[in-house]
C-alpha cells in the first residue's frame, strides 16, 4: 500500500470525480457509507449513545452522512456542529440540509465552551472535526473541546484523521489532538500513522478503499510504501529442487566479546534458520567452545585476542558479511571492522557495536561497499546522523545519509522504516513482545542470510524485516508478548516462510 500526502489525495479526489463523472457529494456519500458500514458491523444496532462531532469542512460532511445513515438504522445519535468558522464547504451544507430534513434530529451548534455537551465515559464519540484539510493546530475553544473529548474516557472513532493531527508534517505535541481508539482512514494510510511521535494518536486503524482512480494513484510518487504480504511474496525466491548448499551462499558473521557471545549465537541461528547455505563465525577466542557446542551447524574461526574481536581471517572469501553484534567498541574491534571493510567489495550488514564504531570513526563510513545495510535502533541512529527535531526531519536526514554513502539504512521501531536513498518502505508486521534483548541480533542474521542467498540488499532488508515481524507474531500467538525471547523469533522463521508461501485463501 502506498502512502500519499494530503495534497496528493485531494488532487486524486478531484481527478476521480471528473473521470468517474460523479459529484463530490456522491464521493462523500460513498466514503461515509463505508465508515457507516464498519460502525454498523461492530455495533449491530446496540443502543449506545453516539455523539458525532462535525467540523464545517468535508470531514464534517462525512460525519453528517454517517449521522444520517446511523439514524436510518435507529441508532441513538446526537450531532454537534463544531462551528469554528462560517466558511462551510458545499458538501457539508448539502448534507447538513439532508440531515435536518430527517426531522428527528436537531444538530446542536457549538460556538464556544459554554455550548460543550456533557460527555460520559460510556459514550461512543465519532470525531469528524478536522481531516486532511487541517492547516494549523487546533486553537481556542476548539482545542479545549478536543481536550474535553480526550479526558472523557469515551471511546473515540476518528474519521480519516484524528482531529488536530497533520497527515504529513510534524504536529506540535503540545497542541490539542484527538487521541483516537480507532481511525477509519480513506484510500491510503497517512505518514503520521507510522511515526513514533504521532502513531499513538491514531489507535488501531483501517483503510477504506473509496474507489479513487487507480490509474492516477499509481502514477503518484508515494511518500513511502507500506510492506504487505503481497510485496513480501513478490520478493521471495522459491528454492529450486536441483540445488545444493553452495547455491545459498556462505555468510561470515563477525562479532562477540567476553560475556556477549550470545548475540553472535542469535544472529547465526537466525541466519541458518533463514536458509543461508553455510555460516562461519569470526569471534574472539573466548567464544570458541561456546559456539561450537551451542551451534554445531556453524563453523568457527577465532582471532588472536582472547576477549575481543581482532583482525580479519586470512584468505577467506565469503559471499557476504555481517558485523557488530556484541563486538564492543575497543580499538581492536575498530581495526577488525576496518580490516574487513578494506578486504571486501560486497555489500555488508553492520549492526550494534559496528554502528557505534562507525559513529566514533566517521571516516570508516566511506569504506562501506555500495548498498551495504545499516540496522540502527533510535539511539544508534542518533549517534550516526546527529539529533533531529521531529520524526519528519529524522526521515529526511536518514534519506540524505543513505544517499551520501549509497547505503540502505533501517530505522528500527514499532514500525521499522527501510530507507534506500529517496525510497522508503514501512514494515507493518511484528508486535511489542519483540522489544526484547537480542531481537535486533536476530534481525541482522535474517537480513544478512537473505543477502548471501542472492537477494539484492534492498530486497533482503524489506523481506527480512517483514519475516522477522511475522515470526515474532507467531511467537506472540503461542507465548504472549511478555514471554517472547529473541531465540523464539529465530525458531519460528520456518513457519514464517511457510505462511509467506501459502495463499490467503488456503
Ligand atoms: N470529495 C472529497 O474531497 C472527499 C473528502 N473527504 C473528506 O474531506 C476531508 C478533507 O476536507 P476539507 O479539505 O474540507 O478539510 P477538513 O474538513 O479537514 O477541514 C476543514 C477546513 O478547516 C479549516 N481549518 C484547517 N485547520 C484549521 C484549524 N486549526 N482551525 C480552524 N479551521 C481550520 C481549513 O480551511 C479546512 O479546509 C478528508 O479528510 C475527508 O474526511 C471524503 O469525504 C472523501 C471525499
Ligand atoms: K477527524
Amino acid at each position: 500500500m502506498r502512502i500519499l500526502t494530503a495534497e496528493q489525495l485531494s488532487e486524486a479526489d478531484k481527478i476521480s470525480i471528473k473521470k468517474q463523472q460523479i459529484s463530490s457529494e456522491e464521493l462523500m456519500e460513498k466514503a461515509a457509507s463505508l465508515v457507516f458500514k464498519e460502525i454498523h458491523n461492530r455495533l449491530q444496532t446496540a443502543q449506545i449513545p453516539i455523539k458525532i462531532f462535525c467540523g464545517i469542512g468535508n470531514n464534517g460532511g462525512d460525519g453528517l452522512v454517517v449521522a444520517r445513515l446511523l439514524m436510518e438504522q435507529a441508532y441513538s445519535v446526537e450531532v454537534f456542529i463544531v462551528n469554528y468558522s462560517d466558511k462551510r464547504s458545499e458538501d457539508f451544507l448539502s448534507n447538513f440540509q439532508k440531515l435536518k430534513n430527517l426531522d428527528r434530529v436537531r444538530p446542536v451548534l457549538i460556538n464556544s465552551e459554554t455550548d460543550f455537551p456533557e460527555i460520559k465515559s460510556g459514550d461512543f464519540i465519532i470525531d469528524a472535526i478536522f481531516g486532511i484539510g487541517l492547516n494549523r493546530p487546533a486553537e481556542g475553544w476548539v482545542a479545549k473541546l478536543i481536550d474535553r473529548l480526550n479526558e472523557s474516557g469515551a471511546f473515540k472513532l476518528s474519521i480519516d484523521m484524528p482531529s488536530g493531527l497533520f497527515s504529513d508534517k510534524p504536529t506540535d505535541p503540545d497542541s490539542s489532538i484527538i487521541h483516537a481508539d480507532f481511525t477509519l482512514s480513506f484510500q491510503t494510510p497517512k505518514m503520521s500513522f507510522f511515526l513514533p511521535e504521532s502513531m499513538d494518536y491514531v489507535g488501531d486503524f483501517q483503510i477504506l478503499d473509496i474507489g479513487l482512480d487507480k490509474e492516477y494513484l499509481a502514477k503518484l510518487k508515494p511518500q513511502a510504501v507500506l510492506v504487505s504480504k503481497g510485496i513480501a511474496q513478490s520478493l521471495y525466491k522459491p528454492r529450486r529442487k536441483n540445488s545444493h548448499k553452495g547455491d545459498y551462499g556462505h555468510l561470515l558473521i563477525s562479532g562477540g566479546s567476553y560475556g556477549k557471545m550470545g548475540s553472535v549465537n542469535l544472529t547465526a541461528t537466525a541466519a541458518l534458520r533463514t536458509g543461508c547455505g553455510l555460516c562461519t563465525l569470526y569471534i574472539p577466542r573466548c567464544g570458541y567452545e561456546i559456539l561450537q557446542t551451542n551451534l554445531p551447524e556453524a563453523m568457527v574461526l577465532t582471532g588472536d585476542d582472547q576477549d575481543f574481536l581482532s583482525g580479519y581471517p586470512e584468505d577467506f572469501e565469503p559471499d557476504g558479511l555481517c558485523f557488530g553484534m556484541g563486538a564492543g567498541t575497543s580499538d581492536k574491534a575498530k581495526t577488525a571492522l576496518e580490516d574487513m571493510l578494506k578486504r571486501t567489495k560486497k555489500p555488508v550488514l553492520v549492526d550494534a557495536d559496528g554502528l557505534n564504531i562507525l559513529s566514533e570513526n566517521k571516516e570508516l563510513l566511506k569504506l562501506l561497499p555500495e548498498n551495504s545495510v545499516l540496522t540502527p535502533h533510535p539511539g544508534e541512529l542518533k549517534r550516526l546522523i546527529g539529533q533531529w527535531t521531529d520524526d519528519f526531519e529524522k526521515l529526511e536526514k536518514v534519506k540524505k545519509f543513505s544517499q551520501k554513502y549509497k547505503i540502505i539504512v533501517l530505522v528500527k521501531g514499532a514500525y521499522t522504516f527501510i530507507v534506500n536513498r529517496e525510497e522508503v518502505y514501512i514494515n507493518n508486521s511484528g508486535n511489542p513482545g519483540m522489544a526484547t534483548a537480542g531481537s535486533g541480533d536476530v534481525l541482522s542474521g535474517v537480513i544478512a542470510s537473505l543477502m548471501v542467498q542472492g537477494y539484492s540488499p534492498l530486497s533482503a532488508a524489506v523481506l527480512g524485516v517483514y519475516q522477522h515481524g511475522v515470526s515474532g507474531d507467531i511467537a506472540a500467538s503461542e507465548k504472549g508478548y511478555e514471554a517472547i525471547m529473541a531465540s523464539d523469533i529465530a525458531a519460528n522463521m520456518g513457519i514464517a516462510f511457510l505462511r509467506l508461501t501459502e495463499s490467503d485463501e488456503a
